[in-house]
C-alpha cells in the first residue's frame, strides 16, 4: 500500500487525482493541501474518514511516501522542495516551472538522496507524441507547435509545449530555417520561440488539452496530433507514476521513465 499527499486537491486535477487514488485498493490517500482550504471544512469534500487536511506546509504530518501536486508554478517549486526534504517522493504535475527552478530541485534531491518526477503531461497519447516529434525532428529540422488549452489555464505556453519543443531541439541533427526578412507587423504574431521551433498557444471554452506538431519539409509535410478529451485521459499515467517512481534512479523529467 502506498500512501499519498495530494497538493492541489480541490482544482480540476487534484479533484481527479482524490478520486482516482481512493478508488485504487493498492494505494492510500492518507493526507490533502491546499493553502487556501479551511481544515474544518473537510465534510465538504469526498475524502477517506482519516485524510488529513493541511493548509500550512509546516504543519504537515510527513507520513505520506509520494506528494502529488497539482498547484501553481509557484506553489509547486515550494511544495516539491519541502516534499523532498521531509522524504516524500514528489511527483509533479503542475506546469510552468522554470528551467531554474527544476536545475534546484533535482539538486535538493540528490542532497536528500531522494527520488522525484515532473511529469509535463500524463497522458499516454502526449507522451507519445513527444517521442514521435523528437524522432521527427531528426528529418524534419522545421517544426512548429500548436498548444491549444480550456479558458481557465493559466500558463502559456503549456508545460507540454516547451517539452516537446525541447525534445525537438534534441532531436534535431540541424538547425531549422530562419526566415531573416521575418517582420511581425503585430507583437507575437509568431508565436513564442523556444531555440527557432514556435509555440502557439490557444485558449478556448470547450477545449481541454490537445496539442499538434506540424512539421515542413520540401513539398512536404507531417503533422502529429493528441488530444485529452477529458482529464480521466491524465489518471492511468498518474497511477503508473505514483507507483513506479521508488524505481528511479533520482529525480527525472517525462513520464516515459516510468513507463
Ligand atoms: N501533467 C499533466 O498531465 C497535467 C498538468 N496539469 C497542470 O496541473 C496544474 C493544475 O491544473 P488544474 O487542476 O487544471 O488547475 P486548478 O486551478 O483547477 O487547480 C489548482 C489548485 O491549486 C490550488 N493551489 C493554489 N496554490 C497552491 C499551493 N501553493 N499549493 C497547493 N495547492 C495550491 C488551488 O487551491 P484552492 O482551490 O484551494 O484555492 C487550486 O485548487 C496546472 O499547472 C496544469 O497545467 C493539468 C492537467 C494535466
Ligand atoms: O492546464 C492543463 O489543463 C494542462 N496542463 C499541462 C501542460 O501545461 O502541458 C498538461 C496538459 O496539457 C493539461
Amino acid at each position: 500500500m502506498i500512501k499519498v499527499l495530494v497538493s492541489g486537491f480541490r482544482g480540476a486535477m487534484g479533484a481527479k487525482a482524490v478520486k482516482m487514488i481512493t478508488a485504487d485498493p493498492d494505494l492510500k490517500l492518507v493526507s490533502v493541501y491546499s493553502p487556501n482550504v479551511d481544515p474544518q471544512d473537510g465534510a465538504k469534500y469526498d475524502l477517506p474518514s482519516d485524510c488529513k487536511i493541511f493548509n500550512h506546509l509546516d504543519e504537515i504530518e510527513p507520513d505520506a511516501q509520494v506528494w502529488v501536486d497539482f498547484s501553481t508554478p509557484d506553489g509547486a517549486f515550494e511544495n516539491a522542495k519541502f516534499a523532498l526534504e521531509h522524504h516524500m517522493v514528489p511527483i509533479i504535475g503542475t506546469s510552468g516551472l522554470s528551467d531554474q527552478a527544476v536545475s534546484e530541485l533535482q539538486k535538493i534531491a540528490q542532497q536528500n538522496q531522494m527520488n522525484g518526477l515532473i511529469v509535463p503531461n500524463f497522458g499516454l497519447s502526449a507522451v507519445l507524441l513527444m517521442q514521435f516529434a523528437k524522432q521527427a525532428a531528426k528529418y524534419f529540422p522545421d517544426a512548429e507547435i500548436i498548444e491549444m488549452h480550456h479558458a481557465d489555464k493559466a500558463d502559456s505556453p503549456s508545460g507540454t509545449a516547451i517539452n516537446t519543443a525541447k525534445l525537438i531541439v534534441e532531436g534535431r541533427e540541424a538547425d531549422g530555417q530562419k526566415n531573416e526578412k521575418e517582420i511581425e507587423t503585430m507583437p507575437d504574431a509568431r508565436g513564442a520561440d523556444y531555440e527557432g521551433v514556435h509555440i502557439h498557444a490557444v485558449r478556448l471554452p470547450g477545449y481541454v488539452a490537445h496539442e499538434q506538431v506540424l512539421f515542413g519539409g520540401a513539398g512536404e509535410a507531417l503533422t502529429i496530433r493528441q488530444d485529452s478529451f477529458d482529464r480521466e485521459s491524465f489518471m492511468h499515467g498518474l497511477n503508473i507514476a505514483i507507483k513506479n517512481v521508488d524505481k528511479l534512479d533520482g529525480f527525472a523529467v517525462g513520464l516515459e521513465n516510468v513507463l
